[in-house]
């Protein structure tokens, strides 16, 4: 099966009953999938859990098992949907939603769903899964999701700047308020205040769709990690006009310009009488990169500015861990703020959404799982007390990775 899936712990071989609450992101270009998968021998009524989680100010409900159990993360091109439908039939995770108790006829199956494709699919999901999708708000998911990874999962922010990755100490009760940046297809910038509390003070049309459409078009590369390689061994100055092409090779200090800043990005391509096929790829593969993340980079910080806020979150999958683009981002932030304000990126940069319609199941009348807030069990610490799940951090740092986590269940 030709998807983008990134499952631990080979879920292929857990029997279904322990897989559970399926939670959805359909996105302009990926769907990305979250999912509970429980311990085999971790359904058990744990008071010494249940007591520290109350001395944290969490209310516990004592008529329920703690389970003990991964999420898992999983992605497929929306436009590959039915390589989605077809993983999520032959692991049986359609059957992980909820019944709504409240309804008189109790037997629909509901998945959580955001993103705009919980819209544009809700019927083909009905048609091939017999499962309806329970439609979570994106703004709403993708703060739930950033508040959830910030202050529960243990190094998921860091900052990383030339070729330096540093993981932040985020003081979860110290916060608020931030700026969060979801470079997906488009941008959306939000400012988020608390649990809850957030504004979208902008967005932008220029984003991960944006590299993605025209670099396709641009080098013929045929996936997105292709075109991304690629820039890796490109050279921008090849395309790109610097402030140094149009001052004789000289700086504008004036103004603070130095002779390598990009005047015009893919600016000399009007004089150098060139044709397409007369650029690498791997240097408009970088130009690209570069104009993109640049550009995101400076609309963040302006509107950090606009609010006064010191931290600025990157996620969405446009990031992909990948070095030059959190590189270029970091330095426009740092640069336009003068070093004031600081880019910061998130290990499942490309989940928010994901997690938060997973956090939603709370809302419901389960039959299933519920999460609630259980202090430090597994081998890497949470030093949150707010959380709703408690959850540790496994494997390689590479956004895919499954999170401990541990939750009420019936
Ligand atoms: N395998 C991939 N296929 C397509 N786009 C990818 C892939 N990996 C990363 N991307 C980038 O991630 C962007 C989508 O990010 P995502 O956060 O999933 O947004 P959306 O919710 O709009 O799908 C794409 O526009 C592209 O820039
Ligand atoms: C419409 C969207 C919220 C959809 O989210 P996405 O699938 O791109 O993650 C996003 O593409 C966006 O914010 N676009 C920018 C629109 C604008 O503010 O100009």
């Amino acid at each position: 099966m030709d998807h983008l899936a990134h499952v631990s712990n080979q879920p292929n071989s857990q029997p279904q009953s322990q897989i559970s609450h399926l939670a959805l992101d359909i996105g302009g270009s990926l769907i990305k999938l979250v999912y509970f998968c429980r311990y085999d021998d971790s359904c058990r009524d744990d008071d010494e859990l249940r007591s520290q989680n109350e001395s944290l100010g969490s209310k516990s409900d004592n008529s329920r098992p703690v389970l003990g159990g991964k999420l898992h993360f999983a992605k497929f091109e929306t436009s590959k949907i039915n390589d989605c439908l077809e993983f999520i039939h032959s692991m049986k995770l359609h059957l992980g939603g909820f019944h709504d108790c409240t309804a008189p006829s109790s037997d629909k199956i509901f998945i959580k769903a955001t993103g705009g494709g919980a819209y544009k699919f809700a019927d083909l999901f009905k048609e091939k899964l017999s499962v309806s999708l329970d439609k979570e708000d994106e703004m709403e998911c993708l703060v739930t999701g950033a508040n959830f990874l910030l202050k529960a999962v243990h190094q998921e922010a860091f900052t990383y700047l030339d070729g330096q990755k540093e993981f932040a100490q985020i003081d979860p009760n110290d916060l608020y308020p931030y700026l969060l940046v979801n470079i997906g297809s488009g941008v959306s910038m939000i400012k988020v205040d608390g649990d809850g509390k957030f504004e979208r003070v902008s967005g932008t049309s220029l984003g991960g769709g944006t590299f993605w459409g025209l670099g396709r078009l641009l080098t013929k590369c045929k996936n997105f990690d292709e075109l991304l390689e690629l820039s890796h061994q490109g050279n921008n100055r090849v395309i790109d006009m610097l402030v140094g092409d149009i001052y004789g090779g000289t700086d504008y200090a004036k103004i603070g310009l130095s002779a390598t800043t990009i005047a015009s990005s893919f600016g000399k391509a009007i004089s150098d009488n060139k044709e397409l096929v007369d650029y690498k790829p791997e240097d408009i593969s970088r130009s690209l990169l570069r104009m993109i993340s640049n550009n995101i980079g400076q609309i963040s910080y302006l509107n950090a500015l606009r609010f006064g806020l010191k931290r600025i979150f990157f996620a969405g999958f446009f990031i992909r861990g990948h070095a030059y683009t959190m590189d270029t981002i970091s330095v426009a932030v740092n640069f336009w703020s003068k070093g004031e304000a600081e880019a910061m990126f998130l290990r499942h940069e490309g989940f928010l959404g994901a997690l938060g319609a997973f956090m939603s199941y709370e809302k419901q009348c389960l039959d299933g799982l519920t999460v609630n807030k259980i202090p430090q069990r597994f081998p890497i610490s949470v030093s949150s007390a707010g959380n709703k799940i408690y959850c540790s951090m496994n494997g390689k740092s590479n956004g895919n990775e499954s999170i401990e986590c541990t939750v009420y269940g019936t």
